[in-house]
């Protein structure tokens, strides 16, 4: 006979669970912990508990002790109900309370699951909750579920019956209590499988594009539910974090797209993130190096609001919008969105989140409703039909006013439309919160308001009945000032970014004593002559600051690497972005007309040299007229395929960068442009070596039969070539217009470097540096097949002192060797572009090493808002918190 531990029920801030394992059990502050108590106060491994034999025992580790009735005590035995503070007199309550043991279990006891299949036991997800030394005997609670009714035997795949919660398990209702979304329906689970997914023939269908037709399967048995990812493109989380398999318990949080599951009794309850939730900051602080960019940033937006961030330029507003989306998360604070941490579960909540950069992310030679269709190929899973695809595109056409201009090109939008457009793009995937960066500057008034017209009506949402019933928290960056009445609140920054006022519109204009925001200007004038603190002090002494609650700051360490968000494979992207690309080229038609008419255009140019002996060796003079026209073939290949490629990625940007954060594969995205790209290049360097080789043509191939043959991949290698040099510097520099002067800089050098126009040969530091130029290799490699050495008589005493050049020798090896090192030279600039794509990327997580730390945090800062309190202050709202505020939030347990 063995003996199963006493149970202990433990009850913290973070939820409730009952211990049966025979393992120690660690609570702290740390990710690692077994309990997370995500508190300040709580040291990273704050105690212990041991079972042992007849109950169990707390070691204290902490650095502030456990307090029990006022006072600190050290390690005690569990013995009845036992009410701990960690870390100070009042700090996070943990209870624990001794259950009766369970039965004396033989040790023959089964140890798998009706099925038969041996299943991990219950505990807190993901996976690392200390088990029992032994499994649930039959008619025993089952760890994690112990409210879960046992089936009788037999009865598999019978409903389980409703039961009360026990005493012991966690109360279904607190479970409920947690979400603060709308809660549509509740699912009585049976033991088997459940599967979850957006096509009809699931158990439970959940309709939202961002999930896959089959997307997850709940595995329910007596041991407790596991959750299996079905390979979905958009993921399955569990209390924010993305799995594949993982056991789940009552609180923690499913989350398919919009859909959120949790256990609650004996059924499955979903709720539907609509967006009409609470949005926090919290005591938000940025630094960049030593300075301070942002101070102890705090307000709370109740959910379907409209904020207005204004202040003057470099008052923070950039820095502010990075922070609350988390592409540059805060040093210091937290994000709360639903009463969940952004920061802590952004792998999930990052889905919720649309942004509008200040550049369109669009293509401007596409129609309004092509920019959508392709936009939703690669938002939405590959598994989406091109018809389901088509009806949200429709939808939010129709949602931002914009059917009569679905088939007109964006770049005939006014800039009201295409702003429009750019939203509408973001609102494929229903974000809950929208944030926009400066959508009105460069709008005229008329269409100014109808941007901030369409904003507060996205906040607002459409009501019952509509296509978006209850809109989404919208905060937008703005600099101008003439519509901040449609807000419903307002945030003006001050230098460094402090809060120089937070609250309703109205409420601004009496703060600031203004009759009109179009008086603002002059608001902003006092707040660039004024230092931000003695701002921020103003409006923290003024009758409009509303201090409602006092938070804790939380200093964050930096977010782990996120997976991507990619909801297609990279093929699907890659085919897509292709098409799409095709499509911008083809649009363009000046464009087109020009890359048809280039290699005609430039296979001219070798025809003016005058070559009356054409290509070939004169038996008594060098043919100097063979390198003019070889070097002139060359060069305008070089120049042919950077032009081509030199400004494709540079004027993408801001479509690039925003793609990226939805999930883009750089290697589609890259890929698409290789492939398209070459395509046009090879056409081009076809037609123009064609042109240019007609009554001149090398007399003896080398390699492969046909002198024609080898001039064409010469001059073909070494336009691809300079074509990647042209991508690399096109992801090198930050604006087209100096594409130009490039382009002209790189050829000059492919000139000067190819070997044609001076020898190399013998020169030290420009022989090496040659071997770096395509034009190098693709002359040595026409050379070679022309025997150039011999043509011009390079090495003929007599007749042409220079030394002749080893690659351009008429032999098998050289030619192949030109043509592969020239291979290599695009090869490499194709890596180095890519690893330089990163570089203009949203960063998503904190530079290492930037900020000072909680070291030097505000507390020991320069004071700001902090000096006087305790914490740094909330600003309410001047309305009631909205239901999903923190207070009274369970953290779900990790594992
Ligand atoms: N990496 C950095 N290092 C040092 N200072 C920085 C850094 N990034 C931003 N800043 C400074 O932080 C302040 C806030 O910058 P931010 O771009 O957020 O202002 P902004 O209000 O958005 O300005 P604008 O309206 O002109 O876009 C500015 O003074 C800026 O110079």
């Amino acid at each position: 006979m063995l003996v199963v531990p006493t149970p202990l029920h433990v009850t913290t801030p973070a939820g409730e669970v009952t211990l049966t394992g025979d393992k120690p059990v660690v609570v702290g502050r740390a990710r690692a912990a077994d309990i997370v108590i995500n508190d300040g106060r709580v040291s990273r491994r704050h105690l212990v508990l041991h079972p042992d034999v007849g109950g169990w025992r707390i070691e204290d580790i902490s650095a502030n002790g456990l307090w029990r009735d006022g006072c600190r005590v050290g390690g005690l035995a569990v013995s009845g109900e036992l009410r701990l503070r960690l870390g100070a007199v009042d700090g996070p309550e943990v209870v624990l309370v001794p259950r009766p043991a369970p039965p004396m279990i033989p040790p023959t006891a089964p140890t798998h699951s009706p099925g038969g299949a041996p299943i991990p036991l219950a505990g807190p997800s993901p996976s690392s909750w200390p088990s029992p030394s032994l499994p649930s005997p039959p008619g025993a609670a089952v760890p994690g579920m112990e409210w879960w009714s046992e089936p009788a035997p037999g009865a598999a795949s019978a409903p389980v019956p409703s039961a009360p919660a026990q005493s012991g398990g966690p109360d279904p209702a607190v479970g409920q209590a947690t979400m603060v979304h709308d809660r549509r329906r509740v699912y009585p689970l049976t033991i088997g499988r459940v599967r979850m997914g957006r096509s009809r023939d699931n158990d439970i269908n959940v309709g939202d594009l961002l999930a896959s037709r089959h997307h997850a399967e709940l595995h329910i048995s007596v041991a407790g539910v596991e959750l299996i990812d079905l390979a979905s493109a958009n993921g399955t989380f569990v209390n924010g974090h993305r799995v594949t398999r993982a056991r789940v318990i009552q609180r923690d949080i499913i989350a398919i797209g919009h859909h959120l599951f949790q256990l609650e009794g004996n059924s499955l309850v979903e709720y539907v993130d609509s967006g009409d939730v609470a949005f926090e900051a919290q005591a938000l602080s940025v630094w960049a190096g030593t300075k301070q960019l942002m101070h102890d940033m705090t307000f709370r937006l109740p959910g379907r609001s409209l904020l207005g961030v204004v202040g003057p330029s470099g008052a923070g507003k950039s820095t502010l919008l990075n922070a609350l989306t988390g592409f540059r998360p805060a040093d210091q604070g937290s994000v709360i969105y639903a009463g969940r941490d952004l920061y802590a579960e952004y792998d999930e909540l990052r889905r919720r989140i649309g942004y509008v950069p200040q550049a369109d992310p669009l293509h401007d030679q596409l129609t309004v409703r092509e920019a959508l269709v392709y936009g939703s190929e690669l938002r939405f899973p590959a598994d989406t039909t091109a018809k389901e695809r088509r009806a949200r595109v429709e939808e939010v056409i129709g949602q931002l006013g914009l059917t009569a201009h679905a088939d007109t090109p964006v770049s005939r939008l006014s800039g009201g439309q295409k702003k429009r457009t750019s939203v509408a793009l973001e609102l494929l995937t229903r974000p809950s919160l929208l944030f926009l960066d400066e959508p009105t500057s460069g709008l005229d008034p008329a269409n100014d308001q109808s941007v901030m017209e369409t904003l507060r009506g996205l906040a607002k949402g459409g009501g019952a009945g509509s296509g978006d019933e209850t809109g989404r928290t919208v905060i937008v960056v703005t600099h101008s000032v003439l519509f901040l009445d449609l807000c419903d609140f307002i945030l003006v920054l001050a230098p460094g970014g402090h809060v120089a006022y937070f609250g309703p519109a109205d409420g601004a204009l009496r703060f600031f004593g203004k009759e009109d925001f179009r008086e603002f200007a002059a608001v902003f004038r006092e707040l660039e002559a004024t230092p931000g603190e003695e701002m921020a002090e103003r409006f923290r002494d003024s009758e409009f600051f509303v201090p409602s609650a006092i938070v804790a700051p939380a200093v964050r360490k930096a977010p782990p690497e996120l997976p991507s968000v990619r909801q297609q494979p990279v093929r699907a992207q890659l085919a897509t972005l292709t098409r799409r690309y095709w499509r911008v080229v083809l649009a363009d038609r000046s464009y087109l007309r020009l890359i048809i008419a280039f290699p005609f255009l430039l296979g001219v140019v070798p025809q003016v040299i005058r070559a009356p002996d054409g290509l070939r060796a004169l038996p008594q003079a060098p043919n100097t007229d063979a390198t003019k026209v070889l070097l002139v073939l060359v060069l305008c290949a070089c120049f042919m395929g950077m032009a081509n490629s030199v400004r494709e990625i540079v004027k993408e940007r801001p479509i690039y960068r925003r793609e990226r954060t939805i999930g883009l594969s750089r290697t589609a995205y890259l890929g698409s442009k290789i492939i398209l790209l070459t395509g046009i290049t090879t056409a081009q360097c076809l037609v123009f070596t064609l042109i240019g080789l007609v009554g001149r043509t090398p007399p003896r191939a080398v390699v492969l039969g046909s002198p024609v043959l080898e001039c064409l991949i010469a001059v073909g290698v070494a336009a691809l070539a300079s074509m990647m040099i042209g991508l690399l510097v096109s992801t090198l520099i930050d604006n087209a217009d100096k594409t130009m002067p490039i382009l002209v800089l790189v050829t000059m050098g492919q000139l000067v470097f190819s070997g044609g126009l001076t020898s190399l040969v013998g020169r030290p530091v420009l022989a090496q540096i040659s071997l770096l130029v395509p034009a190098r290799w693709g002359f040595a490699a026409l050379a070679s097949t022309d025997d150039l050495n011999d043509v011009s008589k390079f090495g003929n005493e007599t007749l042409r002192t220079d030394p002749t050049d080893g690659l351009w020798k008429h032999s098998v090896t050289i030619w192949v060797l030109d043509i592969v090192i020239c291979v290599l030279i695009g090869v490499v600039a194709l890596i180095l572009t890519a690893v330089m794509l990163r570089r203009i990327e949203p960063k998503v997580t904190r530079p290492t090493g930037a900020g000072p730390g909680p070291a030097t945090g505000p507390g020991s800062g320069s004071g700001g808002l902090s000096g006087g309190l305790s914490g740094p202050r909330l600003y309410g709202t001047g309305v009631p918190p909205a239901h999903g505020s923190r207070t009274g939030r369970s953290m779900p347990l990790r594992g």
